[in-house]
């Protein structure tokens, strides 16, 4: 097994590349350093780092204090201010004697002048990181709580001093510390690095408020939203890796996560080659395909549309009624399962081409079994999705929905309309069911007919709902679409698709109803003698 081969590469550039002799341009030699970290992992080798290079530190409350019992001499801020840290750690650095002593502009004579006239000295390297608010959030803490995690003085630091990145070095992120030892050794860090560290500080101060802001819009200004829309959306997504290209070759393209758990983008790849643009597009349709299912359910997805889905006993048995609805799609086709891996599925899965299999979780043994395919990528996804809306991007804006979850009301077969025809058994009703659940994860306009809990035909994507029919039934076949569940994702808005399905003798026909001409098409059904249900909800996909 290949754990990592397939992981998306990081590009985060080291910041460090230039030897100031041999090319960095206006290093600026690091003297003096504040340091006033939450995360203090790493900070005792940093501190004796820098203060084996000459650089003197000051420092904050608890930060000092490490560095103090790591051996290494450190000014408190409060020696440096004459004011002491107060409100319970909420004035600390809020100081001119800190601030002016960042913001200077070396380059002035005038500001270099001020600073001697004021008594402050200069600050060459600022370290900040900020208190966990995101974490405190996500860790049910009170209101108060969370409150007090929004850090002031960390942030003032972090912006001011990458505002002033002309004079002054800024890290944010404790990864980096190894960089910053090396840079006092070579004289301090160059213009192009300043700068770099600079964007990494505004990207850290803007994620940082973004997940601020978003609280308490969410918490206290519920007023303003519209049927639960906020009136304000925030969100910021880090570069997680790059992708070869995008859609198409011609397009470049690269992977972000918004750095919660969970998902797809955050998927864990157990084997296999590097993810595509279009792995990434396919699993996350073949994942909402397969959790729509509370039964061991197979999603198999091409293009993003179905070419099989199925629910059985077991899961090894889901697959085997998925890949029989459509074999010659399946090649090559993205799957994704909604419960663990057996190796029984592991092995009938390695007999064909697969290009992603997306889990929550695998066996013992299943990956490897997996991984006798040197080209299959194997992900395990934890956690589903917790997005309470859609959006999608248009030019100028965006247009944001509540995501389109099942219904009680429309989608429990319970509180669905007999439109004609007989009403079905428990069990019949079950598989039209199953057939409705299915052809959700079509694309619109949906036709989707259904046998023994598995897809047998699936019309996708068409114009009209005519073709779509026509498409299902003739990817069915005649022996599978006689007898089948039909689904359509929305009504019929002339019988004309409906006798499609009639024809080829489909048993029993689930849709929203809600056309103008549903006598019609109620009239077609009840001629043929098919069982028709009306959900009264539709589940428009695109
Ligand atoms: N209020 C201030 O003046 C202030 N100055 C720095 N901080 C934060 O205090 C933390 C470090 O404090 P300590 O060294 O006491 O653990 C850092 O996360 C820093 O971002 C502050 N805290 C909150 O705003």
């Amino acid at each position: 097994m290949t754990a990592t081969e397939g992981t998306p590469r990081p590009i985060h550039p080291p910041v460090t590349r230039h030897h100031p002799q041999s090319g960095s341009l206006q290093a600026r030699p690091i003297r003096r350093a504040l340091v006033s970290v939450y995360d203090k992992s790493g900070l005792e080798e940093l501190a004796q780092g820098l203060h084996a290079a000459g650089v003197q530190l000051v420092s904050t409350g608890s930060t000092a204090g490490k560095i103090a019992a790591a051996g290494v001499p450190v000014t408190k801020v409060e020696e440096l201010t004459g004011f002491p840290e107060c409100l319970d750690g909420r004035v600390k650095t809020l100081h001119p004697k800190v601030h002016a002593g960042i913001l200077a502009d070396l380059r002035l004579d005038d500001h270099r002048r001020q600073l001697a006239d004021l008594g402050v000295e200069p600050f060459d390297l600022v370290i900040v990181n900020l208190y966990p608010f995101r974490e405190t959030v996500a860790s049910g803490a009170t209101p108060d709580e969370c409150v007090e995690q929004i850090d002031i003085g960390g942030p003032s630091m972090v912006r001011a001093a990458a505002k002033n990145h002309p004079s002054v070095a800024v890290v944010v992120n404790p990864a980096r510390y190894g960089e910053v030892l090396e840079a006092v050794e070579v004289g301090g860090f160059g213009l192009a690095d300043r700068r770099r560290l600079a964007a990494e500080a505004f990207q850290h101060t803007a994620a940082y408020d973004t997940a601020v802001a978003s609280w308490f819009t969410d918490r206290y200004a519920p007023e303003d939203a519209y049927n639960g829309l906020p009136e304000f959306v925030g969100e910021t997504l880090e570069r997680k890796g790059s992708l070869r290209y995008g859609e198409n070759p011609h397009q470049a393209a690269a992977l972000y996560t918004d750095g919660e758990p969970g998902g797809i983008a955050n998927a864990e790849q157990l084997h296999g080659k590097e993810m595509s643009f279009n792995n990434y597009v396919d699993t996350e349709a073949a994942r909402r395909a397969a959790f729509d299912h509370d039964e061991p359910c197979v999603a198999i997805i091409k293009h993003a549309n179905p070419c099989g889905i199925a629910t059985g006993h077991d899961i090894a048995e889901a697959h085997r009624k998925a890949h029989a609805c459509d074999p010659l799609s399946a090649y090559g086709g993205v799957i994704a399962v909604n419960r663990p891996v057996t190796i029984e599925l592991a092995e009938q899965v390695a007999e064909i081409f697969t290009e992603v299999i997306a889990a929550p979780a695998y066996e013992a043994g299943a990956v490897e079994v997996l991984a006798k395919k040197k080209n299959i990528r194997v992900l395990k996804v934890e956690g589903l999705p917790t997005r309470p809306g859609d959006v999608k991007f248009l030019s100028g804006g965006a247009v944001i929905q509540h995501t389109d979850v099942f219904q009680a009301a429309g989608d429990d077969p319970a509180n669905w309309t007999l439109a004609s025809g007989e009403a079905l058994s428990a069990d019949e009703l079950a598989e039209l069911s199953f057939a409705w659940r299915a052809c959700r994860a079509v694309k619109s306009n949906a036709i989707l007919l259904a046998k023994d809990g598995a897809s047998v035909g699936v019309g996708m994507g068409q114009v009209n709902r005519v073709d779509s029919a026509k498409l299902a039934v003739e990817r069915a076949g005649e022996e599978r679409a006689r007898g089948a569940y039909a689904a359509s994702d929305a009504f019929f808005p002339f019988p004309d698709g409906l006798e499609i399905l009639t024809a080829a003798g489909v048993k029993a026909v689930v849709q929203p109803g809600g056309s103008v001409r549903d006598e019609q098409v109620v009239e077609a059904a009840a001629k043929a003698g098919v069982t028709m249900y009306f959900t009264g909800t539709r589940h428009f996909f695109h």
